[in-house]
């Protein structure tokens, strides 16, 4: 690398400790690829990540999907997994983007809307680092397959008998595994990536929950795209909506609690649904994109 290899600007940021690289492209001139994006991320010869945010305005990205929300939401958060894959949504991922949006002036109000490939999102400051997020609609993604206790897929993990799954769509898929008493959370082994069946074609997240008291869970996630991380936001939602459902649609409130802190998870009208929890922006840099 020369000299004048050109230096791009990044922040890292995190929620819960899923973390996040940053980086401004506010002429919309600069897109990633897949693998600069896992370069970024790459926790040895990168800064380091479970994503990359990519900050662009709406009006300068280069998806008919995304161009639509421009009326409504100034900023797009173009959205990578660590090995480089392109997701739809991030819950904690929004709300990071909107700590980062704030703290540049991007945005000024405590609430204002954002642009995903998942539809438009509206994130709420609570607090200074209290941010919550309306992720919008979701929706059991089989239900027309789902046997009468409310599964309707199997996780096979090594060293265990398949687990009863159910299938939730939060515009990214969640396969959420209700832990038998037999298994132990903490020493559950997600090195390898479990095989689900049905699984939905691009790949899902898998979230392992161990039910805690009335409206409260905790549990563990592997991220599509990633392995495992220490919180996941729309893995959190999916994680109370399916334990709602199979304890009978009971309690709108629910605490979320993940190897890297607590998230809070609202069940909202209309079958939306809200996430909250605290965001942090941690390091200023710049870096070279290869
Ligand atoms: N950590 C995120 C989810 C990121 C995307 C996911 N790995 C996917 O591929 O769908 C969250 O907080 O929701």
């Amino acid at each position: 690398m020369g000299p004048m290899a050109d230096q791009t600007p990044f922040t890292k940021g995190h929620g819960t400790e899923n973390d996040f690289v940053l980086v401004p492209d506010l002429e919309g001139s600069r897109p990633l690829t897949s693998a600069q994006a896992a370069r970024l991320a790459d926790r040895h010869a990168g800064i380091g990540g479970d994503g990359v945010i990519r900050v662009v305005p709406t009006a300068l990205a280069d998806e008919a999907l995304v161009l639509q929300q421009a009326g409504a939401a100034r900023w797009f958060m173009d959205y990578r997994n660590a090995d480089g894959s392109v997701a739809e949504m991030c819950g904690n991922g929004t709300r990071v983007f909107a700590a980062y949006l704030r703290r540049e002036g991007l945005e000024t109000a405590d609430e204002f809307a954002i642009a995903t490939r998942a539809g438009t999102k509206v994130v709420r400051f609570d607090g200074p680092d209290l941010i919550a997020v309306n992720l919008g609609p979701w929706r059991l993604a089989q239900p027309h397959i789902a046997d009468a206790e409310g599964f309707d897929a199997l996780v096979h993990v090594e060293g265990h008998d398949p687990l009863s799954a159910l299938s939730v769509d939060l515009g990214n898929p969640h396969t959420v595994v209700a832990l038998p008493e037999s298994v132990d959370l903490d020493n559950l082994d997600l090195h390898h990536p479990p095989v689900v069946n049905p699984g939905p074609e691009h790949g899902t997240n898998i979230e392992f929950v161990r039910p805690m008291g009335p409206g409260h869970v905790r549990m563990r996630v592997r991220e599509r795209g990633v392995g495992e991380t220490r919180s996941c936001g729309t893995g959190a939602a999916a994680a109370a909506i399916a334990t709602r459902f199979w304890a009978g649609d009971i309690g709108d409130s629910w605490t979320v609690d993940v190897l890297g802190g607590r998230l809070r998870v609202r069940m909202l009208p209309g079958q939306e649904v809200e996430l909250a929890g605290p965001a942090a922006l941690v390091a200023d840099g710049t870096t070279t994109l290869a």
